[in-house]
């Protein structure tokens, strides 16, 4: 396994595999693709089948042992079960999607080799799922988490973005999860970094306080040092696992990172939140392997190294001022 100047291994990759979308939720920060806006039809520029997967087995060689399937909307690749399907043996395949596409097709994908699923869904009302969203297929999320659990992904895990508009919705969801077994959630902190809005950010230590007087237990996972909760129903007969990823100005979070990301166009970046790394991973597997040592030999964690807390808050370093990027950044446009 390769590691990084901090110790880092890399251990997990996370491919994004479309910047398309059939949503347009309005915190999206699209894994650092700029916006998801624009035509749902297949593009050009995005990664072929075979691409994808000789990435995947030189990723494998390098001693990477999972991959995450991501987007975009992943389900609009129609290829998704033939890519998961050849997804070399010794990597754990989970995905991350919004659910709608997963009726009539998760059980494809589970044959294919998929393991675990994230399914995006910030509220239990209806309405404020629409404003948040910007679409109206909220039935259509909950009949793809029951074609997960259907289909034996279970434990789904429910993602849930906490922020102002749907911080009151937290008790609700954390309840949904202790009353229905084979659902987790997993409560993301909303992340200004990219999608702007620094004002709709809540405190996330109001909600881990909150989960402690709750938990029966909590764990540490070593991924990121994140939380876990678990909850027990007010008759104790079940047990419900809440987990919290809360990147914000985290240092400890980011010093326990050990994935690299790519592109729905071929770039290799080595943090989320950077987008001045673009590393291209060339057409031959010899070419991608060299890429891919490049980003892993040039990562630093973005909190407390890339961005350095400054009087007047998080400040990018000196050091990294002038980009290193193979392709201009990822373009968002504001609301
Ligand atoms: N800043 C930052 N945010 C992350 C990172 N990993 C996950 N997140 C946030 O959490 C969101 C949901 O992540 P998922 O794609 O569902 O997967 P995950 O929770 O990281 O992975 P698993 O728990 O292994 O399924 C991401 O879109 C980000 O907003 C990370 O490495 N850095
Ligand atoms: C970018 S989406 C891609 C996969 C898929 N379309 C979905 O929504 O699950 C991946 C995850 O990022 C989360 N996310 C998007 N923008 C975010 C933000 N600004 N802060 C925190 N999480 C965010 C979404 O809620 C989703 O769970
Ligand atoms: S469904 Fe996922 S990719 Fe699409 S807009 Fe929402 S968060 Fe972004
Ligand atoms: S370095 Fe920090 S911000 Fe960047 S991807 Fe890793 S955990 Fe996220």
């Amino acid at each position: 396994m390769l590691s990084d100047e901090f110790g880092r291994e890399v251990s997990g990759v996370r491919v994004s595999l479309t910047d398309r979308c059939n949503f347009d939720c309005v915190y999206c920060h699209n894994e650092g693709l700029g916006d998801t806006r624009g035509p749902l039809a297949a593009q050009d520029d995005e990664l072929s089948t075979d691409r994808v997967v000789d990435f995947l087995e030189v990723a494998a060689d390098l001693g990477v042992d999972s991959v995450k399937f991501t987007g975009g909307e992943p389900l609009l690749r129609e290829d998704l079960a033939e890519i998961v399907e050849r997804t070399p043996d010794e990597m754990a395949v989970s995905l991350t999607t919004n659910g709608t596409y997963l009726p009539g097709r998760a059980s494809e994908l589970v044959d294919a080799g998929l393991e675990r699923v994230n399914i995006s869904q910030d509220a239990l009302d209806r309405e404020a799922f629409a404003e948040l969203t910007q679409s109206g297929a909220y039935d259509r999320v909950l009949e793809g988490v029951e074609a997960a659990v259907d289909a034996g992904l279970a434990p789904v895990k429910i993602n849930m973005v906490v922020f102002e508009p749907t911080a009151g919705y937290v008790p609700e969801m954390v309840d949904h999860v202790v009353e229905n077994e084979g659902l987790r959630l997993q409560l993301i902190e909303y992340m200004p970094e990219l999608a702007g809005h620094p004002e709709w950010a809540i405190d996330i230590d109001r909600v881990h306080d909150w989960l402690s007087e709750r938990a029966d237990r909590i764990e540490h996972r070593q991924m990121h040092d994140r939380r876990r909760y678990f909850v027990a129903s007010d008759d104790g007969d079940r047990e419900g696992m809440v987990e919290i990823v809360d990147p914000v100005g985290n240092e400890t979070f980011c010093a326990n990172c050990h994935r690299v990301r790519l592109t729905h166009d071929g770039y290799l970046k080595g943090c989320l939140n950077r987008n001045d790394d673009l590393r291209s991973i060339g057409e031959t597997k010899s070419r991608m392997r060299d890429a891919f040592r490049a980003t892993v030999a040039s990562r630093v964690p973005y909190y407390g190294e890339y961005m350095v807390e400054t009087e007047d808050g998080w400040e990018r370093d000196e050091r990294y001022r002038d980009g290193e990027g193979d392709r201009a950044p990822y373009a968002y446009t504001e609301d």
